[in-house]
């Protein structure tokens, strides 16, 4: 998985391999212009690398200097950078220009995570021309400059949070320094194929359906289906829906393979989607503590109202909210959770056991140690139900034996991923359009 830093985490990594683990800002530079090298488009030839005063305009020179190296035109505009490659770049014969000119690629080598707010003066003035004159596709390095239009940023080595929050395309780049090493300064990830593929569960040629577990839910309405289909669809070995009469009808046609009555066997409660919020959910969680959980919409509805059941939860508990419901249920502030997600999530916590999803373009999971963050899902996926959907695989993957952080995250992703496939094909991706694709290799 690939860590995610702030700044202040950021420049930790950075005294850690510098003072801990030998390595030299030279050699760190030297990989990551390689990288950043390699990464970029060399069927065009002409770059303009704007250059800042540390080390992100040193990564900019030392990138210069290897596409100069196979004959690109690459011209530099940098007011001071006391690195040893700008030293090196104009001894080459890397012309260095005071203003922007056409060009096919200008690369953002202005600041890194060592900028703070406002740009003023002669960096104020250069952005703004580099901004007006586009004709050319803008490439930032690490993180883009305050106010730069980028058309992509390539980060190097961890993901920077405050990337999360925009939609400009972005990757990761290694530069040349095993990820465990970050582990120490950051417990924030971004799921990759690769940790999904560590957890995923595979069938045993001589199982039988009792060894997938059975999950009971507690729902009502379309959501019910939504949520016992995707239960079903998911693995489950049984599904069974405490429900109305009319909507226990219903999911008779939806959703054959479910059980449409009560049951004394079973490993995964789900409570919650479109069931009201009068119902006696306190008895029914009370009474199921030894029993993996997923409480979500109206239950977590009820519990914003009796909140001492927050205290009785365990480790094997699932909480789903949206903002709003974590609001609701934690008391905090609905503006201070969107502005400090990591920040609520860990106070919250903190306090309470189990496992916290809070939903959105970026699903943060949290288990009270790490974040797993799941954000390759769309803004076409922000309609109602989606949530009821993902209920439902959670509990399923839970009764299959996933662990309760594995079961989150594992189901947010697979969600995620489908949602991502369908938005080349579609403008809305409804929950049954995702329930069609759960399971589809
Ligand atoms: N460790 C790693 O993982 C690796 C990190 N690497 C790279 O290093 C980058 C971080 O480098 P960095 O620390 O030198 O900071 P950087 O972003 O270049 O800016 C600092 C300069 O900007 C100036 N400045 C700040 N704000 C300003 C303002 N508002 N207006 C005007 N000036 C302002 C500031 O001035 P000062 O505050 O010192 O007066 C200082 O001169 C990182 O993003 C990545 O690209 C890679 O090389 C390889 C591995
Ligand atoms: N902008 C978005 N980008 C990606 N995924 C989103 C976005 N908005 C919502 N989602 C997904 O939709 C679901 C929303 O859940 P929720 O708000 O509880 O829906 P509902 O209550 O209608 O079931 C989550 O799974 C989330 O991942």
């Amino acid at each position: 998985m690939i860590n995610v830093t702030d700044n202040i985490e950021a420049k930790k990594v950075d005294t850690l391999l510098l003072n801990e683990y030998n390595y030299t800002e030279d050699v760190l530079i030297q990989n990551a212009a390689h990288s950043l090298f390699n990464e970029i488009d060399k069927t065009v030839n002409k770059y303009i690398v704007a250059v800042g005063p540390g080390n992100n305009g040193a990564d900019g020179l030392a990138l210069a200097i290897l596409l100069h190296s196979i004959n690109k035109d690459v011209k530099i505009i940098c007011k001071k950078n006391m690195s040893i490659y700008h030293k090196i770049a104009l001894k080459i014969g890397i012309p260095s220009i005071e203003h922007v000119q056409s060009c096919d690629i200008l690369i953002d080598a202005l600041f890194g995570f060592g900028f703070s707010g406002p740009v003023q003066g002669y960096y104020k003035e250069l952005i703004d021309e580099i901004n007006e004159k586009k004709d050319y596709k803008i490439i930032s390095i690490d993180l883009n400059t305050a106010h730069i239009n980028s058309d992509c940023v390539l980060m190097l080595s961890t993901y920077k949070q405050t990337l999360l929050n925009s939609s400009i395309p972005k990757k990761v780049l290694k530069i040349g320094v095993n990820e465990k090493i970050y582990e120490c300064v950051s417990n924030k990830y971004i799921v990759d194929e690769e940790y999904i593929g560590s957890i995923k569960k595979e069938k045993n040629e001589f199982c039988n359906k009792s060894d997938f577990g059975r999950v009971k839910i507690y729902a009502k309405k379309g959501a019910a289906l939504l949520a016992s289909r995707a239960s079903v669809k998911s693995g489950s070995g049984y599904t069974y829906l405490i429900s109305d009469d009319e909507t226990r009808k219903a999911n008779l046609s939806f959703n054959p393979e479910c059980i449409n009555s009560d049951t004394t066997k079973y490993d995964v409660i789900c409570l919650g989607p479109n069931n009201g919020v009068d119902f006696d959910y306190a008895s029914i969680i009370y009474t199921n503590l030894d029993k993996k959980m997923v409480i979500d919409a109206d239950a977590l509805t009820y519990i914003s109202n009796n909140l001492e059941i927050l205290d009785s939860l365990t480790e094997d508990c699932v909480l789903t909210p949206h903002p709003l419901e974590f609001s609701r249920i934690s008391g905090y502030d609905l503006n201070e959770i969107l502005e400090k997600p990591f920040e609520k999530l860990e106070e919250f916590g903190k306090k309470y056991k189990g496992t916290i999803i809070l939903k959105g373009k970026n699903n943060i999971i949290y288990d009270g140690h790490k974040f797993y963050i799941v954000n390759i899902g769309n803004s076409k996926m922000a309609n109602a139900g989606m949530g009821d959907l993902l209920s439902g695989m959670i509990a399923s993957y839970l009764a299959q034996g996933y662990k309760t952080r594995d079961a989150v995250i594992y189901a947010t992703y697979q969600q995620a991923k489908i949602g991502r496939y369908l938005s080349e094909k579609k403008d809305t991706i409804n929950p049954t359009d995702i329930l069609s694709l759960i399971n589809n290799k």
